[in-house]
């Protein structure tokens, strides 16, 4: 048994473990406490669970699992992130870090955390619905009602479609359009496999599909959890730079646990 200690912090109600690992207290193979950690029942209970490494490039290294255990990279826990980093005094008010996606910049500006997402390249559109890969995969479909909508049992059906499943499957996120610039969106993760409250690269990949709609940068997301904002620079309607994800993050409590 391992005494180990972590902080819980969410960002708009995405919540995530985290651990300073800097001298490797916890063993990043160990999927089976990664499980563990963040089981609602049996554990801490979280969406995901983070590390923060040394890296000899960059400020830190963020390591991001799900609470399934498998990897991809994760908005609001980047921003989570940033605000244990600044926590833990690795960095001041900006930084740039590593994610499994590659490098990111991000600042703290009143209280809120601004991340820099990767370019995007290229936007699918079938059948009115769009897919945009942020970092993580994400389906995007439009729906009047979307407190009313079942994001659970559509969101499963999408995310294992056939021409997801080859690639690892996708996230899947449902959005109403509330007033010009303004959407409310709802996710259904994978890799947690279920609704969370947000999901940071979900409402990214929104705000650039809405665009195709003529919505500006900056699009104003709600979601369950809280508010964010996105803007971008749009090249075309294929590309897109300079992409900040922008919302609160902070930590809820902190702990040990023996795993
Ligand atoms: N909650 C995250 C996304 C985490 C990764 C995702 N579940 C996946 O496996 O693709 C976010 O805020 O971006």
């Amino acid at each position: 048994m391992t005494h180990l200690k972590f902080y819980k912090y969410q960002g708009t109600g995405n919540d995530f473990v985290m651990i300073d690992n800097r001298q490797f207290t916890f063993n990043q193979n160990d999927l089976e406490s990664v499980r563990k950690i963040c089981d609602r029942k049996f554990g801490i209970g979280a969406d995901g669970l983070i590390l923060i490494q040394d890296h000899p490039d960059h400020d830190f290294e963020m390591v991001y699992f799900n609470a399934d255990g498998s990897q991809s990279l994760c908005g609001n826990g980047s921003r989570c992130a940033v605000k244990f980093a600044n926590f833990l005094g690795i960095i001041d008010q900006q930084t740039t870090f590593l994610a499994i996606d590659g490098a990111h910049e991000a600042f703290l500006e009143d209280d809120l955390v601004h991340l820099k997402m990767g370019d995007v390249e290229e936007v699918t559109i079938k059948n009115k619905e769009v897919f945009i890969n942020t970092g993580s995969p994400h389906h995007i479909k439009f729906v009047d009602d979307v407190e009313q909508f079942d994001v659970v049992q559509e969101g499963k059906r999408i995310r294992y479609m056939e021409d997801y499943s080859k690639t690892g499957g996708t996230n899947v996120n449902f959005v109403q359009a509330l007033s010009h610039n303004q959407v409310f969106v709802r996710t259904y993760e994978r890799g947690v496999e279920d609704e969370t409250l947000s999901c940071g690269t979900g409402v990214t990949a929104v705000s650039l599909a809405v665009s195709l709609k003529n919505y500006q940068s900056p699009v104003h997301i709600k979601t369950l959890g809280g508010d964010l904002q996105v803007s971008f620079n749009k090249i075309n309607d294929q590309k897109f730079e300079e992409i900040y994800l922008i919302g609160p993050a902070g930590m809820v409590f902190e702990g040990s646990i023996e795993i």
